[in-house]
């Protein structure tokens, strides 16, 4: 399986895209790479940075040609985006993105992509709280899953292609529902920050001589919250915005089980705590391990892809093995 496309379209150059671009270029898994941003600043930066080949501000533009179209905006961004380039999209382009969300990208895409284009929605669940072009490197996809949500009308020799680049660029691919993506992404990764966002808050109403105690006494607990709490707010907002309904599903459970930690704090249960969290250590243990178990190889040299797997699809109900 070719890992190799003609021309890399990026839409939007922040953390992800300027990471892709930096992975894509140094395993010589593309000629062209073309940027398009919004901002003029932005471009600039990109330029700068040399991340690309061609840079425009005409999204339309940066796609004419591309085999492979990515983008990598904050999802709220992308009915804008689509309706902008549909009409400069090339029959055989893959259109992909990298959104935390899934389900509304298939609802915000699908609609505006023409005949003869696949669309094969990707996630690499991988980053850093910081965004912009210089916040990306190469390495950030090395050992980290990608999740691909094709459509069932996407030809699986496209999805093998896409899912070969990923892996070429570091990547373990798993392909999956996209509703069954967003409900484990939403206790997973966005309550998780939701979680951050909220006590990093509440630290911020305390009043200020608490706060400062609170500032000059932060142990790592409190720091790792705030790293979280750093992340762009725009792509947070959008992905709150987005999945809605898988989020709302989770906070359910989770504040029904802080409900019940609250009750064993005030009735003193020690044996209810305790019993808490020795379960959560174990988590703990045993991601940990699977991680030590599933690290992902080092493809140092260009051109070089693991051998490919076909990608059997994990479905919310049922579940075929389709790629
Ligand atoms: N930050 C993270 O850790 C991760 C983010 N993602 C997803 O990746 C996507 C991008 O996130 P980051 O790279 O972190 O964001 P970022 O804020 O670093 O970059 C976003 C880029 O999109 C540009 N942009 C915004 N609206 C645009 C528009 N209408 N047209 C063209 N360009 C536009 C911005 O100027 C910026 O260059 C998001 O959808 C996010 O959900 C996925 C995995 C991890
Ligand atoms: O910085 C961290 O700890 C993250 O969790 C990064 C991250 C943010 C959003 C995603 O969709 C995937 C990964």
């Amino acid at each position: 399986m070719s890992v190799h496309f003609r021309k890399l379209a990026l839409i939007g150059i922040g953390l992800i895209g300027s990471s892709i671009a930096l992975a894509a270029r140094r395993q010589g898994l593309v000629e062209v790479i073309s940027i398009a941003t919004r901002k003029q600043d932005t471009l600039d930066e990109a330029r700068e940075l040399g991340l690309g080949d061609i840079y425009t501000l005409d999204a339309a533009e940066a796609v004419r040609g591309a085999d492979l179209v990515i983008l990598c905006t904050p999802v709220g961004a992308y009915e804008s985006v689509i309706k902008t380039i549909a009409p400069a999209l090339e029959p055989g382009a893959i259109v992909s993105d990298v959104g935390s969300v899934k389900g509304h990208v298939i609802k915000a895409l699908a609609p505006h992509i023409p005949e003869g284009v696949s669309l094969i929605p990707g996630h690499p669940l991988a980053g850093t709280e910081h965004s912009g072009p210089a916040a990306g490197f190469a390495e950030l996809f090395t050992g980290r899953w990608c999740v691909l949500t094709p459509t069932e009308d996407v030809n699986p020799a496209q999805t093998e292609k896409l899912a070969a680049f990923w892996r070429a660029m570091g990547s373990q691919v798993e392909a999956m529902d996209a509703a069954h993506h967003d409900m484990v992404l939403a206790i997973t990764s966005h309550i998780p920050h939701l979680v951050a966002y909220n006590i990093v808050g509440t630290v911020a109403d305390l009043e200020a001589a608490t706060q400062s105690e609170v500032i000059k006494f932060s142990a790592s607990g409190f720091r790792d919250f705030t790293r979280i709490a750093a992340s762009d707010p725009v792509m947070w907002r959008d992905v709150f915005l987005t999945n809605r309904d898988a989020v709302l599903e989770m906070l359910g459970r989770f504040t029904e089980d802080l409900s019940v930690l609250q009750r064993a704090v005030r009735t003193g249960d020690g044996p209810a705590l305790e019993a808490m969290f020795t379960r959560t250590r174990a988590i703990r243990r045993s991601i940990i391990s699977a991680g030590q178990e599933t690290a992902a190889p080092d493809f140092g040299r260009p051109h070089e892809a693991p051998p490919a797997s076909p990608l059997p699809i994990v479905r919310e109900h049922g579940g075929g093995d389709d790629a």
